[in-house]
Order: structure tokens, then sequence, then C-alpha cells
């Protein structure tokens, strides 16, 4: 009564229910993938079966043979008895191969779905989860904490329910055979149960610490060696490689203060299970003696202890591998449970072929709902204009981009495309017909087809081509030795900065969008390849709406409308000349890229 008023306790209680149910919803869910193999799983069982009935057969001949064949001095029946063993064996063997192949294959199958739901799980989050969670975190739920519960559904299962299976049979077999001497020896189990409780609690909790920090370790690795040029050029080898040892080292303090639970399970098992056969032994003499039992009934009855016994030794690996698979799916849950905030309504639309016009009405944003980047936002691009959005850095200038694609919702206000609310529409058909090409160009390890593709993987090599050619970017493709089948190298480290750019907008030009959303690179090219890209970048703009976020000023002289933000807001808007004509904000920062273009307020002429 006096634990139950204590403050902690409730919430003690709490886990403990957590917990408990947390195990139950891992089974539940492996279960929910396992269930198409229902036909292997029942073999398996069948088989299970079977290898309990063996290990059950053999003690049987060995009691008979002691309390009959050698009293009697039955020759003839000895070589029938060795026949009886090695069928058992043989059947064992057999039996044991099966089951161990089947719940192998059923294991490899449940989490191969497991880790595909997980995969399409992450999928469709929005971005804003992508921004909180780290790459190394996700990917150690995906593969780390996926392969621990393989080992749970592999192994473990088989191990599981066959001594379950066993256990339960020879339990039941030597309670009708002499009750009196099972109670004794089961006197121990509640013992074993209550420490497995109370000490199982604690592993979950440690196996925890060791899964997250081995995250830690990930994240380093990932972060560290994606930016490895930055590492040499900077020559941190040294603080880095202390950094990873730091988190290293926590990684084995973790993997320590686990072991230093899960290792008292093993001793504390065989002491409880020593004390068992100790009074089985000692009362069983007893019986013996006084004539009660025969000597071949304890031979067998010790036997059956044994067998009795391995699956409760085998208990402490068991609980330690739930224990560790109940903290890996907690953290795979938890990737399960998060449901993202960017959704298609289940009657989405699907946005017809589009026309290009984009429409901000009243739109509050923040990454952080308390914290907004855009505030009453409101702006209309007509279908086939340019519009660019200039302004100092951090003036939301990517995120008006970031709202058209619906990377994140706006908190208040809407944005249409077409005339539809983008809530309102399917996300693929949507981000499908916009054609981005960002400061940071992302190109993957593939060849260049590949990536000029990536948008329409069915193109043909001719339009492959004519892309590549409107991008200015066939010329040096044909110079590599293997042209378009050339590897670009991770995340296209073999191609120079143009070179990349120009890949962009070919495979944006590839499929063909009437909305172009275009972050300018800041990057300094040299003004041959400026050139280039420039008009590669006009034959992608022809005849298609286009949003330039734009830094060089130079660039957007000609677009239909420019629009200055400050802070989250629309500060002006109008042409460049109407601009520079008001003297506002525009021309200041004309001024600072031009001086003398802006004073005699002219547009810069090459
Ligand atoms: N993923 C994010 N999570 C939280 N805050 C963000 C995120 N992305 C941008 N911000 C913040 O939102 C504000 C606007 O950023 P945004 O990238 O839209 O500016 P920008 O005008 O495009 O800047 P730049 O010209 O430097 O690219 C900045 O204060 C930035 O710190």
């Amino acid at each position: 009564m006096r634990s139950y008023k204590q403050p902690g306790s409730k919430r003690i209680l709490t886990d403990e229910r957590a917990s408990a149910r947390s195990v139950w919803s891992m089974y539940q869910r492996l279960f929910t993938h396992a269930r198409e193999q229902w036909r292997k799983m029942l073999l398996a069982l069948v088989a299970i079966i079977v290898i309990s009935l063996m290990e059950f057969a053999i003690p049987q001949l060995t009691a008979y043979t002691i309390d009959h064949v050698i009293p009697d001095k039955r020759y003839s029946e000895l070589l029938w008895i060795g026949a009886g063993i090695l069928g058992a064996a043989l059947f064992l063997g057999l039996f044991t191969y099966l089951s161990s192949y089947l719940l192998s294959y059923i294991g490899q199958h449940t989490i191969n779905r497991l880790r595909n739901e997980l995969y399409q799980h992450l999928q469709k989050q929005d971005m804003a989860f992508f921004d909180k969670n780290r790459t190394g975190d996700l990917m150690s739920r995906i593969t780390g904490d996926v392969s621990i519960l393989q080992q749970l559904v592999s192994s473990g299962m088989l191990q599981m329910v066959t001594e379950l299976v066993t256990f339960f049979a020879i339990a039941i077999y030597m309670l009708y055979v002499n009750p009196q001497l099972t109670f004794l020896m089961l006197c121990t189990f509640p013992i074993l149960f209550f420490f497995t409780r109370k000490v199982g609690k604690r592993m979950r909790s440690s196996f925890r610490a060791v899964q997250e920090s081995s995250a830690d370790v990930n994240n380093h690795l990932v972060e560290n060696l994606s930016s490895v040029r930055l590492m040499k050029a900077y020559a941190t080898e040294p603080y880095e490689a202390q950094q990873f040892q730091q988190r290293s080292i926590r990684n084995m303090q973790a993997s320590l203060a686990a072991t230093r639970i899960s290792a008292m399970f093993s001793p504390a098992i065989d002491l409880l299970n020593y004390i068992g056969m100790a009074v089985v032994l000692l009362f069983g003499a007893w019986q013996a003696m006084s004539g009660a039992i025969s000597i071949g009934a304890i031979v067998a009855f010790l036997a059956y202890l044994r067998l009795l016994q391995t699956p409760v030794r085998q208990l402490s690996r068991m609980i330690n591998m739930i224990q560790q698979s109940a903290a890996a799916y907690d953290r795979i849950s938890e990737i399960l449970d998060t449901q993202p905030s960017v959704t298609e309504k289940a009657d989405a639309i699907t946005l017809p072929p589009l026309r290009g016009e984009i429409e901000f009405s009243h739109a509050t944003f923040g990454y952080q709902p308390d914290l907004p980047v855009l505030h009453d936002f409101t702006l209309r691009i007509a279908p086939g204009t340019v519009t660019a959005l200039v302004g100092s850095s951090g003036a939301g200038k990517s995120t008006v981009a970031h709202l058209i694609s619906r990377f994140y919702d706006v908190q208040d206000g809407y944005v249409r495309v077409d005339g539809f609310d983008v809530t309102d529409l399917k996300l693929a058909s949507l981000r499908g017909q916009l054609g981005i090409v960002s400061q940071d160009i992302i190109l993957l390890n593939g060849t260049i087809r590949d990536n000029i593709a990536y948008g329409r993987p069915d193109a043909s090599d001719q339009e492959i081509e004519n892309a590549a050619r409107a991008a200015n970017a066939h010329d040096f493709i044909v110079s590599f030795p293997d042209g378009y089948q050339s590897a670009v190298g991770e995340r296209g480290v073999k191609l120079s900065g143009g070179q990349k750019q120009r890949l962009s907008i070919a495979r944006a030009i590839l499929i063909n969008p009437q909305l172009i959303i275009l972050d300018e690179a800041t990057a300094a090219l040299d003004t041959e390849s400026e050139n280039l890209i420039q008009q590669a970048l006009s034959s992608l703009l022809t005849g298609r709406t286009c949003l330039v976020i734009a830094h060089r000023l130079s660039t957007i002289q000609q677009a239909d409308q420019i629009v200055v933000m400050e802070k989250g807001r629309i500060v002006e808007t109008g042409t460049h000349a109407e601009l520079l004509q008001a003297e506002g904000r525009y021309h200041q920062l004309y001024a600072l890229q031009f001086p003398q273009a802006a004073a005699a307020k002219e547009p810069l002429i090459y």
C-alpha cells in the first residue's frame, strides 16, 4: 500500500504496462507481416511437435531398457532399441533442419516486409520530419534496429517455439507421472518469473541506450564521410578522429552497461535450476529407496528434468533477445507512429495539365509555427510569365518555392496553383508538373543518362540528347570517353560546378514542365560557363511560367515582375525599370551590385 502512494510508482506502473504493450504490439506487427506465410508456419509447427515427440521418446527407450530389458536379459530387443534410438535421432535431425529452414524463411520474409513498410512510411514523411531527424539515425533504425528484430524472428522464434512446446509437453507428462516431484521442481519458477520481470525492464532501457549510441556513431559517420572534402581542406582529421572516438567510447560504455545487467541472468537462472535439480534428486532418491518409483523412472525423470531445464536456461538468452528487440521495435514504431502533416486528402484531385498560374493569398508560414518566416504573403503569378524574387539572405525567397511544391503547408491563408488549393491536390500530380532547378544540385551516383532521365526513366535516347543539347550539356557529355554512360561519381564529384548545373537543367527540360522554379546558384562561374548556363536557362524558360529566386540582379532585368522581399514580407513589386525609378529597396540592392548603372537608372547592357 505504501509503495502505491509513492509519487514515482504510478509512472513505473505505466512504464511496465507500456513495456508489456510494446512487446505485445511488436509480436502483433510481426505477425501481421508473417500472416501470409501461414502454410509454412503450420508446417514448421508440425515439425516442432515432431521434434518434441522425438525428444520425449528417447528417454522412454532408456527407461524401458533399464527397467525391463536389462533385468529380464532380453538380448533380442537390444537391436530394436538401438534402431529405435537411431530412427528417432534421424527424425530429430530431419525435422530440426526443416523447422529451422522454415522459420528462417518466415523470419526473412517478415523482416523484408517490415523493412519495406518502414521505408515507404519514411518516404511519406514531410520535409519537416527530415529537417528534424538525422540521416544516420534514420539509417540505423532501418538497418540496425530491423536486423535486431530479424534475429528474433529467425533464430529466436524457432528456439522459443521449440522450447515452449517441449517445456509444456514434458511438464504435463511429468505432472502425470509424478505430480509431487514435478511441483517440487517447479517451485523455483515463480521466483524466476518475478526476477525476469524486474530485470527485464532495466535491460530494455539499457539496450535502448546501446541502440541510440550506435545511431549516434552512424550519424557522425554519415555526416563526416559525406563532407570529407571539408575535413581535408581544413585539416581537421585529428579533431574528427577524436569526435568519432568519443562516440565510439560512449557506445562501448552503453554496451557494457547493458551487459552488466543481462549477464546477471544466466548465473541466476542456473542457480535456480540447480536448486530444482537438487530437490528432485533428493526427493526422487528417497522415493526410489523407499521403493515408490523404479530406478529407470528416476533416470528418465532426471533426463526430462534436463530437457525441461534447457528451455529455462535458454530463457536468459531469449529475454535478452526479446528486450533488445523490444527496444529496437520502440525505435522503429516511433517512425511508424509518426504521421506526416503534409498529407493527401482522401478525395484529392489530380491536377490537370498545368497552365502555370500561382496565387498566394495572405499566406503565413513558419518552420516552427510560433516563428513565422512568411507574413501575410499575397502574390499572383500569371501563366507564361517570369517572376523574380529578390531580397536579402533569409528574407524567405526559397520558402515561397517550398510552399508551391507543398514541401510544407501554410499555417494561414492559402497557396493556389491554376486555381486549385495545393492541399486539395494529389501530391504527385502537383510535384510531377514542376521543374525545380535548385542551387543545391543533387546528382545521384549513376551515369549522366540516369541523372538526366531521373524524372522520366522511360525517356528515349533521342529525348535525353535533345534535353542535353537545349541545356548546352551535349558537347561536354560527348567529350567524355563513355559519353552519356559516364559515371558522375557520388553526388556528381566527377563533374565541374557548371557541368552539374547544366545536367540539372537538362533534367528539368526533359520533364517539360509548365512551371519552373529556379533557385539561382550563387556560385561564381567563369563568364563562359555562365553564358552557357544563361542560354540553357533561356531555352528552359521560354513559354513557361517561371519563378526565379535571384541573387544576381543582372539575370532578371527582363522579368515580367520583380518581387522584393524583406523579413518574410513583400516590400516592392514592379518591373526592373519601375523599381529603379521608385528608388526603394530594389534600387538599393541594385546599387550595391552595379553602382554606375544604378546611378543612371539604366538596365545593365552586356
Ligand atoms: N528547414 C528549415 N527549418 C527552420 N528554419 C528554416 C528552414 N529553412 C529556412 N529556415 C529559416 O527561414 C528563413 C527564410 O529562409 P529562406 O531559405 O526562405 O531564405 P532565402 O531568402 O531563400 O535566403 P537565401 O537568399 O540566403 O537563400 C531563414 O531565417 C531561415 O533561417
